[in-house]
C-alpha cells in the first residue's frame, strides 16, 4: 500500500515528524547519507537534492551548520570514484520565511556556492504567505549567478495571475509542478524554455490534479520543446522512486525504451550543475544502449 497524503495533509508531517526525528546532526549526517545511497541504487547519475535551511537550538546547530553538515556528506561521495551518481545542493526558501529569513538563505547558499550549493527554490505550503516579499531576495540570488527554480501553480490558491506574474519576474530557470496555468502563462514558459519539473505520483497522490496518470499534465508539456524533468517529489513520503515515475510515464503515456532514454536526456540543458556536468551526461547518455 502507498501511503496517502493529500495537498493538506502533506506539509504539517514535515513539522509533525521530520523534523522532530532529524534534529539532531547525527540523524541528518544519517538521513542525508541514506537519501544519496537510496538515489544512486536506484540507478540515478545526476541529483540535485533540495532543503530548507534550519536551525537546531537544542543541539546548538545553527542554519549555517546544518547546510555545512549536508554539504561535507554531498562532497563525500561526490569524491568517492566508486559513485557514478553527482550530487548537488539547492537551497530554499519557504513561503512561510520573512523577507530577512528569505535573505539569510540566499547570503547562507552564496556563502555556499563554492561547496556546491547551485540554486535557490521557493517552497512550502501554498496556501501560505505573500510571495511578492522575496522579490529583492530572487534578484540578488540570480544576479549573483545562482539558479533558480519555484514551486509554481500548485494549486488554485497560489496560481492567481498576480502570483503567477510575481513569480515569473522572478526569472526562473526552471518551474516545478507548473499545474493551474492558463494558457498565457504556458506559452510565456514556452517562450521563454523555462524548465519544467513535472511528479507524476506526487500529483495523483496527493489528488492535485483531477482524474489519473493518463490525465497529468505531463501528456501536454512531453510535447512541447521545453526542457523536462520527471522527478520525485518526495521519495520518502510518497513512497516513488525516481525508477517508478518512469515506469509510470512509460506505462501510462506508452513511452518505448528509446523515448525513456530521450526523456532522461531533456533535462540535461536545464540542470544547475554546470557545463562539466552537461558534459558528463551528455557522454554517458551517449554510452548507454537501450
Ligand atoms: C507538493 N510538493 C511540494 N510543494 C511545496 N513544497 C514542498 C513540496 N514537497 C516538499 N516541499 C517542501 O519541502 C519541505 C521539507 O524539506 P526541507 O525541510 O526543506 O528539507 C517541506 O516543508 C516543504 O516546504
Amino acid at each position: 500500500m502507498l501511503p496517502e497524503y493529500d495537498i493538506n495533509t502533506f506539509f504539517p508531517l514535515f513539522s509533525s515528524y521530520t523534523y522532530k526525528l532529524c534534529n539532531d546532526r547525527y540523524s541528518i549526517e544519517y538521513s542525508t547519507q541514506a537519501v544519496l545511497q537510496d538515489f544512486q541504487n536506484d540507478g540515478v547519475v545526476y541529483l540535485e537534492l533540495r532543503t530548507t535551511p534550519r536551525a537546531v537550538p537544542e543541539d546548538g546547530m545553527t542554519k549555517r551548520d546544518y547546510v555545512q553538515t549536508i554539504l561535507t556528506i554531498l562532497q563525500n561521495h561526490n569524491n568517492n570514484p566508486e559513485n557514478t551518481m553527482r550530487v548537488y545542493l539547492i537551497l530554499s526558501v519557504d513561503r512561510r520565511n520573512s523577507a530577512s529569513e528569505a535573505d539569510q538563505v540566499v547570503d547562507l547558499a552564496l556563502e555556499c556556492q563554492s561547496a556546491g550549493v547551485v540554486g535557490l527554490d521557493l517552497c512550502g505550503d501554498c496556501s501560505k504567505g505573500d510571495v511578492r516579499i522575496f522579490s529583492g531576495a530572487f534578484a540578488r540570488a540570480k544576479t549573483a549567478g545562482l539558479k533558480i527554480t519555484l514551486h509554481f501553480a500548485e494549486v488554485e490558491a497560489s496560481a492567481t495571475d498576480g502570483e503567477l506574474e510575481t513569480l515569473l519576474s522572478f526569472q526562473p530557470d526552471r518551474l516545478g509542478h507548473v499545474i493551474q496555468v492558463k494558457d498565457r502563462f504556458r506559452d510565456q514558459i514556452e517562450k521563454d524554455k523555462i524548465g519544467v519539473e513535472l511528479c507524476l505520483s506526487c500529483n495523483v497522490q496527493a489528488k492535485m490534479i483531477s482524474g489519473s496518470y493518463p490525465d497529468h499534465h505531463f501528456g501536454t508539456w512531453r510535447h512541447t520543446s521545453v526542457p523536462l524533468a520527471l522527478s520525485t517529489d518526495d521519495v520518502g513520503v510518497f513512497g516513488s522512486p525516481l525508477s517508478r515515475e518512469y515506469y509510470l510515464a512509460s506505462t501510462h503515456f506508452g513511452l518505448d525504451q528509446d523515448q525513456l532514454k530521450a526523456l532522461a536526456e531533456r533535462p540535461i540543458p536545464s540542470i544547475f550543475g554546470g557545463d562539466g556536468e552537461k558534459a558528463r551526461l551528455y557522454k554517458l547518455f551517449s554510452q548507454f544502449r537501450t
